[in-house]
């Protein structure tokens, strides 16, 4: 599967974000249409040390299973060490330069809020662009202002052509108006890590969204 095809439905998550075992949940995702995954442990309650590392073990082998991607979110090292498809930074993180000569051919993921970022992005040697928040969230605590799907069509009006994700209060109600603004995919928590059975409504929306696009 080529990158832009991986992105259609990516899933973000870590221990803190599921109510019940983030393996099984991770398999019920990916069972569901899930195309690409992040680990993402990070914020209150999350794990640190052996037991993260675990985790990451654990879930990068059911990532294998299902021939998805398994990138990790912030720490280029730990990638390196596990294995890792690639990495997702964002813009108070490691340079994107410095990252991506880490990384090799590896999959680099940014988070851009503008039109500026992006390019600079596109520039330092991203593969795709992370693009939010769409809309209001309360999973991520330091979140910028909310951007809207407007930005992305922004990015697209100047020319812009790399995969990009939406991110940020993406629920199967307001997918649509992501992928509308010319987003190749979505990237949620929540709307999976809390309700794994609702991948396939997602998953659903994508691909009616891309299928009107033609
Ligand atoms: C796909 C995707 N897009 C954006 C982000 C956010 O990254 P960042 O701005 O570095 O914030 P943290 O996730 O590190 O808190 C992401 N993780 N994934
Ligand atoms: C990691 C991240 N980056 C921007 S918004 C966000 C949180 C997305 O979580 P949710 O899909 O639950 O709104
Ligand atoms: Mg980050």
């Amino acid at each position: 599967m080529n990158l832009r095809d991986s992105l259609k439905l990516y899933f973000v998550m870590g221990s803190q974000n599921c109510e019940r075992s983030p393996v099984d949940v991770l398999e019920e995702a990916l069972s569901g249409g899930v195309t690409m995954f992040q680990f993402r442990e990070k914020g209150n309650r999350c794990l640190e040390g052996k037991p993260m590392m675990e985790l990451a073990l654990e879930l990068q082998h059911v990532c294998q299973k299902y021939r998805v991607p398994f990138i990790i979110n912030d720490d280029v090292e730990l990638a390196l060490k596990m294995g890792a498809d690639g990495v997702h930074i964002g813009q108070e993180d490691e340079s994107i330069g410095a990252v991506r000569k880490k990384l090799g051919d590896k999959i680099l993921g940014i988070s851009a809020h503008n039109v500026r970022e992006a390019q600079l992005a596109l520039e330092s040697g991203a593969d795709y662009l992370g693009v939010g928040p769409m809309f209001q969230t309360t999973t991520k605590n330091d979140c910028r202002p909310v951007q809207g799907p407007k930005v992305i069509e922004s990015m697209r009006k100047m020319g812009i052509r790399l995969p990009v994700v939406g991110i940020g209060g993406i629920h199967s109600g307001n997918v649509h108006k992501v992928m509308e603004a010319g987003s190749d995919g979505v990237a949620v928590i929540s709307a999976i890590s809390k309700h794994p059975e609702r991948t396939h409504t997602l998953f659903q929306g994508v691909q009616d969204s891309l299928l009107k696009s033609f």
